[in-house]
């Protein structure tokens, strides 16, 4: 029988709660939550006219294993009815757009965008594919994803599409994060098959943890969801563990309760913090573990949300994102309204954007937001919204918040980091799993996962 103390109460110390609950093994969960609320990054604003806004993740994707494992949890959580599903077929699925030279350019997709020669890109993509078959393997244990998809595919389609990508997922600098730890998949697809188009046709043969579908997720390949959201946000997720967990007597639940150095609560912990605080509370024989953790860099970004009055948008997609190249500061737009139309407000219509700003260039000079307002920020993003779409008049509402060390970034040698980290908690024998984004992936599915997979080792069974 095990006490088990989790540090940190976003969503993947709340999951790691939540497996280790579900054990007869545990007696005793101890989830020690600094701030005020659990959920982390996990944040939704509800007016109360009935909109939504969210201030982190806002659509979480139920393919593959995680996706899978996270919609298993959403049924056992009994929220069902809340789920707001957007489906392959939907047009936020369909159209992404680039800003690439003062223009809105559609993400080309489907045989027809690979034949034709779709600006911003000067030649079909299919050509780059075609010629990626025939690419030698790369010799280096890890590599940037800018160099990776260099060699691969060509330096317009990293210079582009890659840099666009790596800063709509990471707020990342393709140039410094690495192919091995961002993109596993397509990074085992090269070492497995020499080649990622060769990889994604026959498998990188790798096998995925085995998770079974529950009745979500047999749903959502049924309807064929590309993402989903809740009614009342995603922020309801946390909430439904925390009341679980509370409803389970097995947990203790502490807010407002820093974990101070580690003490001997517990027969054992699992850290769920971002790696720099958890280096801040081990003890000084843990030094080697110590001097890793603080080499995970993270980001800050910010997250400008706008409403406006009556339907304003020259598109219809899931928004856009910016090349580093056309404006480091301003990151990428999402247009809320269209992929999930039932967080607007029920009477009148409105369009919802967010705006998202910062990320790896927050504090670079030139287009430096260092020292900026929340004023500044707001007026920045609206000018965005202005020269990008086209969108003259001013918001009705906003929310501007600055999301500091939000996102931690994978840069090249994240996965032997990690590796060593673990190598020396296992050879001096700590009671210590280490989980959540700072590790094995950003997403809300990944981070969850981790949370399983920690009570499972520790418990030795399945949970
Ligand atoms: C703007 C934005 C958009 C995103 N969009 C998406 C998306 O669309 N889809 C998707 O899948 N993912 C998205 N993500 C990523 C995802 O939301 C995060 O990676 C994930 O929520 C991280 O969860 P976590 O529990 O690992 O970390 P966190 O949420 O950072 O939780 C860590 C917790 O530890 C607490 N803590 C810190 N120090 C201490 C201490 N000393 N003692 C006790 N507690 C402490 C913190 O207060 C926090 O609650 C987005 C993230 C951001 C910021
Ligand atoms: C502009 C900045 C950001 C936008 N979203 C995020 C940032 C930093 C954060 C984010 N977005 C996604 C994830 C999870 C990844 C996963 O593995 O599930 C995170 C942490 C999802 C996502 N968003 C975009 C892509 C291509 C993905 C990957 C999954 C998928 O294909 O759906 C693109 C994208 N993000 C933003 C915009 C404006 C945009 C494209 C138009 C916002």
């Amino acid at each position: 029988m095990k006490t088990v103390a989790v540090l940190g109460g976003g969503i993947a110390g709340l999951a790691a709660s939540y497996y280790l609950c579900r054990s007869p093994q545990v007696t005793k969960v101890i989830l020690l939550e600094s701030s005020s609320r659990v959920g982390g990054w996990l944040s939704s604003t509800r007016r109360p006219d009935g909109a939504v806004f969210e201030h982190g993740p806002r659509g979480i994707r139920p393919a593959g294993a995680v996706g899978r494992n996270t919609l298993n949890m959403v049924d056992d959580l009994g929220l069902q009815d809340e789920i707001v599903p957007v489906s392959y077929s939907h047009v936020a699925s369909k159209n992404r757009y680039l800003y690439v030279n003062k223009k809105l350019h559609k993400m080309p997709s489907g045989i027809r965008g690979l034949l034709q020669t779709v600006p911003p890109f000067s030649r079909p993509l299919l050509f780059n594919l075609v010629k990626e078959i025939l690419v030698k393997k790369g010799q280096e244990d890890d590599e940037t994803i800018h160099s990776f998809f260099c060699r691969r595919l060509g330096k317009e389609f990293a210079d582009i599409a890659v840099d666009s990508l790596c800063r709509g997922v990471f707020a990342g600098d393709c140039r410094k994060l690495s192919v091995r730890s961002c993109f596993p998949l397509l990074y085992n697809a090269e070492q497995r098959r020499g080649s990622v188009l060769l990889g994604m046709m026959l498998g990188s043969g790798t096998a995925p943890p085995v998770v079974p579908p529950g009745p979500l997720a047999l749903r959502s390949v049924k309807e064929s969801w590309a993402q989903w959201s809740l009614r009342r946000g995603v922020e309801s997720l946390p909430e439904s563990i925390a009341e679980l967990l509370q409803r389970s007597g097995k947990v203790e639940l502490h807010t407002d309760a820093p974990a101070a150095n580690m003490t001997s609560l517990s027969d054992h912990i699992i850290s769920a913090l971002p790696a720099k605080a958890l280096s801040s509370v081990l003890p000084s024989s843990c030094l080697p573990l110590t001097q890793r953790l603080m080499e995970i860099e993270t980001v800050t970004v910010a997250v400008v949300n706008l409403e406006y009055e009556g339907s304003v948008l020259p598109v219809e997609g899931f928004g856009h994102l910016l090349p580093s190249s056309e404006d480091q500061a301003v990151l990428g737009v999402v247009y809320d309204s269209v992929a999930f139309p039932q967080h607007n407000r029920p009477t009148g219509e409105t369009t919802r954007l967010t705006v998202m700003m910062g990320g790896a260039w927050f504090h670079r000079a030139g287009g430096s937001l260092g020292a900026v307002t929340q004023g500044d920020l707001l007026s920045r993003a609206t000018e965005a919204v202005r020269d990008h779409l086209d969108v003259t008049a001013a918001p009705i509402w906003s929310h501007v918040e600055i999301q500091k060390d939000c996102i931690p970034q994978y840069y090249e040698g994240h996965a032997q980091r990690v590796e060593s980290m673990r190598n020396f908690i296992k050879k001096e024998n700590l009671p210590l799993s280490l989980i959540g984004s700072s590790y094995d992936g950003v997403s809300v599915n990944d981070v969850i996962f981790s949370g399983r997979t920690a009570a499972e080792e520790l418990l030795g069974a399945q949970v």
